[in-house]
């Protein structure tokens, strides 16, 4: 008799950070019957496979501080918690897997309250909010950083780095880099995590014409929200608001600038790209400064405060790393040097273990 395939609910939303491990790792569970469970209006309408069917239910996050808003989202809380509950258990799943995020809350409560195995992947080198709160409930916790379980002393944690999509695992890919760029030149690649950052973007401006000048070409990738995107125009210059091939255009960059979103930093590894490091000023906690610093700890990134960042500095620094391809190629051996290149195949069987115990 055919073997019934284990069923696994994914609780990823929001963001490319949550959605691509995720998506990474189902892809390494092929026996397992997958759905997803996202909310509305999010990049999981887009991102996620169509072979996962996607679930979507409401949730909202909390403002600080308790208001009637707050206690409305209580109630919406507690409805999505049923929510999930009805599709678990109509589902006859499993076993949950989640990134985190807002949609974790009611994922996680209502997937131990049904008694089912959940495996939590926080990506953060600080833990956010909801990992911290719901980490010791879970089965386990794996963590994208070493340096994140020691905000998690109460749940069991195992590292195993950041999945990352499997066109990071194909050096044949490199024949996918679809972009104008002659062989030779030096390249930046500019990108603000999976939705572009417009401060950075602008910086970038006004900082490039030295680097053209220089002989380099530069791809920005500049998000779908700024509102200035085509203002530079130059022939070592291609912008684009998103683009598909990122391991390709890694591996063929000589230096990155970027945010230093969890995803982001575990590609940058991946590829062994050197970068400097710009961490948003307004994410939860700041934990993208805590990100950065596991690079700059061991001299795989430059790291810069927004608010402390001219096109100047910027400019400069960019043009002293480009004059310097040995301490390039050092940042480069040293960022390969902390990936994880089998991050997804670890979850995985993470995964298994937990989930077929
Ligand atoms: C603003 C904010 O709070 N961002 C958080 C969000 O990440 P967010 O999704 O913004 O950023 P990440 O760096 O984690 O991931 C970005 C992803 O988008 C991809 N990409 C980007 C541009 C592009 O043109 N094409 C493309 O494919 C990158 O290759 C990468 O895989 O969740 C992460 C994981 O919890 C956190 O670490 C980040 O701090």
């Amino acid at each position: 008799m055919a073997k019934v395939p284990i069923k696994l609910l994914i609780a990823a939303s929001g963001t490319g950070g949550h959605l691509f491990p995720a998506i990474a790792l189902a892809e390494k569970l092929p026996e397992y019957k997958i759905e997803w469970l996202g909310v509305p209006n999010r990049l999981e309408t887009q991102l996620v496979p169509e072979q996962y069917p996607l679930n979507i239910i409401a949730v909202e996050g909390f403002q600080q501080g308790l208001s009637l808003s707050s206690v409305r989202i209580l109630f919406k809380l507690m409805g999505s918690i049923l929510e999930v509950r009805r599709i678990l258990k109509q589902g006859n799943f499993q076993g949950l897997f989640t990134t985190g995020g807002y949609i974790a809350g009611p994922a996680v409560i209502a997937a131990r309250s049904l008694g089912l195995p959940v495996v939590f992947h926080e990506s953060n080198a600080l833990p956010g909010k909801v990992t911290r709160f719901f980490g010791p409930w879970c089965s386990a916790v794996a963590v994208g950083f070493a340096a994140a379980s020691k905000y998690l002393p109460r749940a069991k944690t195992v590292c195993v780095g950041t999945p990352v999509r499997s066109q990071f695992l194909d050096t044949a890919v490199d024949n996918a880099l679809d972009l104008p760029i002659p062989n030779g030149v030096p390249l930046i690649v500019v990108f603000g995590g999976s939705q572009g950052a417009v401060a950075v973007n602008k910086l970038v401006r006004q900082s490039a014409q030295a680097w053209f000048d220089a002989g380099a070409y530069v791809v920005h990738l500049t998000g779908d929200n700024d509102p200035d995107a085509a203002n530079l125009q130059h022939p070592q210059y291609i912008v684009l608001p998103f683009y598909d091939n990122m391991a390709a255009l890694l591996r063929r960059a000589n230096l990155a600038i970027s945010r230093s979103g969890a995803g982001s930093l575990t590609e940058l590894a991946v590829c062994g790209t050197p970068a400097i490091l710009i961490p948003y000023p307004f994410a939860a906690e700041d934990h993208q400064s805590y990100n950065a610093a596991v690079f700059t700890d061991v001299g795989a990134a430059l790291t810069f405060k927004q608010s402390e960042l001219t096109p100047e500095i910027l400019q400069q620094r960019v043009l002293d790393l480009l004059q310097s391809s040995a301490e390039l190629a050092k940042m480069g051996e040293n960022a390969k040097a902390i990936a994880f290149p089998d991050s997804a195949d670890k979850l995985a069987a993470l995964v298994r273990e937990i989930v077929e115990r």
